[in-house]
């Protein structure tokens, strides 16, 4: 269960939005909403579920796109003037982040981002949405425009009861650095991804 704990505007370089914490009794991790404007239950809201990613989201780190994702959600719902941003907090996909350093580490000897979860004793993607659908339903959105590549968290929202009404393609901040990442999250995770201008994992010299 979820718990509201504390809400107040939050002025950004996007625009104002309202920023909501949530705790969780399970975990008591402390979730976030951003939100801008307001939406009837029937309507179709612009929607990010952002995972927590402290190298890209903070520190500027190019082995990920997730900065980059963060940024351009943030936007778009500023834009649109009405949407929601849930800032989850599940790291490195739910294995935390000194497992994801860890397996940044392994990822520099040469094993891909599956790989090296897997090396770690983790499924390759440890997420979990339950939160989300709660906090969803917190912010009365059950439906949603959603913007991302992920056929799991569509389907993880939709065997939650969340109609996605519309897959809206989340794809920026491709870099040399992150070419194999995304290459691999396209291959072996079925990330929607247009990978057209990339070369595979095992052509490439970076992480
Ligand atoms: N375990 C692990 N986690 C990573 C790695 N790179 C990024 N992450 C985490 O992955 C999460 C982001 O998930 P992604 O799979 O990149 O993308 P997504 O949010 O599921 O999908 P989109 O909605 O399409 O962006 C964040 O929590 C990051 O910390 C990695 O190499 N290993
Ligand atoms: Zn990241």
């Amino acid at each position: 269960m979820i718990q509201l704990k504390a809400e107040s505007l939050l002025p950004t370089r996007f625009g104002q939005f309202r920023m909501q914490v949530f705790e969780s009794t399970e975990d008591g991790k402390e979730q976030v909403a951003l939100s801008m404007g307001e939406w009837q239950p029937s309507d179709a809201v612009l929607c990010r579920l952002h995972s927590e990613c402290l190298t890209g989201d903070v520190l500027g780190s190019l082995r990920c796109d997730c900065g980059q994702q963060l940024e351009h959600a943030l936007a778009r719902i500023a834009a649109e003037g009405q949407g929601a941003l849930l800032y989850l907090r599940q790291e490195g996909r739910g294995i935390g982040l000194a497992n994801k350093i860890r397996a940044y580490a392994l990822q520099d000897q040469g094993a891909d981002t599956v790989e090296a979860n897997e090396k770690l004793g983790f499924a390759p993607d440890h997420r979990d949405y339950a939160i989300a659908l709660e906090m969803l339903k917190f912010l009365r959105i059950a439906r949603v425009r959603l913007m991302t590549n992920n056929p799991r968290k569509i389907a993880a929202l939709e065997a939650g009861g969340v109609d996605i009404v519309e897959r809206l393609p989340h794809q920026c901040g491709a870099n040399p650095h992150n070419e194999s990442y995304l290459f691999t999250k396209a291959k072996k995770l079925g990330h929607m991804l247009d990978m057209s201008q990339a070369r595979p994992a095992s052509q490439s010299d970076e992480n």
